[in-house]
């Protein structure tokens, strides 16, 4: 019998690192075990568990052994103990920027990985998070084959005037753009949407993911004609701690009249703004939620006002909407959220059905809506497992 492969994938996102082991012995990759490495606490933790989330093993690092080469050593040697008949063929990552130039996953080299690490203030928040991995990694395992999968080349094909900025053309020659993100998302859940509805998945649909990090994505047949990041992963949507769309002249006055530095500024807007700022309580939404405070419903209010309204900016771009799609872990389980948003853009003829909201169900518009409504749990490991297959499979 010929001995099963495996990849590892990685996702390194603002609020957590998540991954998953796959097995790519058959068309469509099959998860063998997942997990989380959670850094932010004070001991870093690391838990493991199967397909159906029971925890096969979890370890807590004190912080004279702490670091993210130590967890990622365990992660290895787990998988080498665990599942020792699997050979490890790759270790796939999600990479928030690909600049310009990379329109798919691409096998990482120190040259790539040169031209990554450039695009850093591109995506200060998630760059460097996403590249440390790799680089302990590869100290670990030099041999391991690695490859990027990038969450920007879903917008690859992003065109004027949807990937435009209203600034002298000399800028957008030097890559000065709007590129998109979240995209490994919105490739998942297009997918998914073409699965089980496929009639609305090739008309006018928008796909909202509201996580810790927020977007959304007009999609014209499948494919991203327009999204609310920009050149960096900060415009659009209010998130957990980011501000999204703001008045490029509060950046103005808060360097010339409030004397912040451009890095002062630039941790108020990527660290201290969002439901966090707009709270002074919380970026997490199940906190806010369950707060009375009036300051923590304004900032939920403004989060589904601002999120309402960007949806229907992205209908302008499709000329109407057919469909919504919520993913994300607000827009999987905040189903407050999913109605708020639902009544701001009733005019539209969005009905969002209560009782099928609720359960979470997988459709949850009602027989009067004008527009089908789904909820479709995100999966980004999965889809860079499969670009990792496609990877292998080409070289
Ligand atoms: N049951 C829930 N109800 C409301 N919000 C939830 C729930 N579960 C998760 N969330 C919210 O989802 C957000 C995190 O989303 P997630 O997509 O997991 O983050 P990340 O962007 O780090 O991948 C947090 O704001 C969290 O409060
Ligand atoms: C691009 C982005 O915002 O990612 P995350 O949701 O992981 O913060
Ligand atoms: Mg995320």
């Amino acid at each position: 019998m010929p001995t099963p492969e495996a990849v590892l994938v990685l996702n390194s996102g603002s609020s957590s690192i998540k991954f998953g082991l796959f097995d790519i012995a058959s068309a469509e990759p099959v998860l063998l075990c997942k997990g989380q490495l959670d850094e932010h606490e004070d001991k870093p933790r690391l838990v493991v568990r199967d397909p159906a989330g029971k925890t096969l093993f979890e370890t807590r690092r004190d912080s004279s052994n702490a670091g993210s080469g130590h967890l990622f050593s365990e992660v290895l040697a787990f998988i080498e103990h665990r599942f020792g008949k699997h050979s490890l063929r790759a270790v796939g990552h999600r990479i928030v920027h690909g600049g310009p130039d990379y329109s798919g996953p691409v096998a990482l080299t120190d040259d790539v990985i040169a031209k990554l690490e450039a695009l850093t203030p591109l995506a200060p928040l998630h760059q460097p998070r996403c590249l440390a991995p790799i680089r302990a990694i590869a100290a670990i395992r030099p041999a391991l084959m690695q490859i990027a999968c990038f969450d920007t080349a879903f917008h690859h094909g992003l065109a004027p005037p949807a990937s435009r900025f209203a600034i002298p053309g000399r800028f957008e020659a030097r890559g000065i753009r709007r590129y998109g993100f979240h995209g490994l998302s919105f490739e998942y859940v297009a997918g998914r949407l073409a699965e089980i509805a496929p009639e609305l998945a090739a008309k006018r649909t928008v796909i909202a993911h509201l996580g810790n990090g927020a977007s959304l994505c007009a999609l014209r047949d499948g494919r991203s004609v327009d999204t609310t990041m920009g050149l960096t992963p900060l415009d659009g949507l209010v998130m957990g701690t980011r501000s999204g769309s703001i008045d490029p002249g509060v950046l103005l006055y808060l360097q010339q009249h409030e004397k912040m530095s451009v890095e002062e500024v630039q941790h108020l807007l990527y660290h201290q703004s969002g439901l966090l700022g707009v709270s002074g309580l919380s970026a997490d939404m199940r906190t806010l939620l369950a707060s009375g405070d009036a300051a923590a419903r304004g900032a939920v209010d403004l989060f589904t006002f601002r999120a309402a309204q960007q949806i229907a900016m992205m209908a302008t771009t499709l000329g109407g909407m057919d469909g919504l799609v919520f993913t994300g872990g607000i827009g999987e389980h905040a189903k407050d959220i999913r109605s708020a948003i639902g009544d701001r853009l009733a005019w539209l003829g969005m009905r969002i059905d209560a009782a099928a909201n609720d359960e979470a169900r997988e459709r949850i518009d009602s027989d009067d809506s004008a527009l089908e409504v789904f909820v479709i749990p995100t999966n980004e490991e999965l889809v860079i497992a499969r670009h990792c297959k496609v990877v292998l499979q080409a070289k």
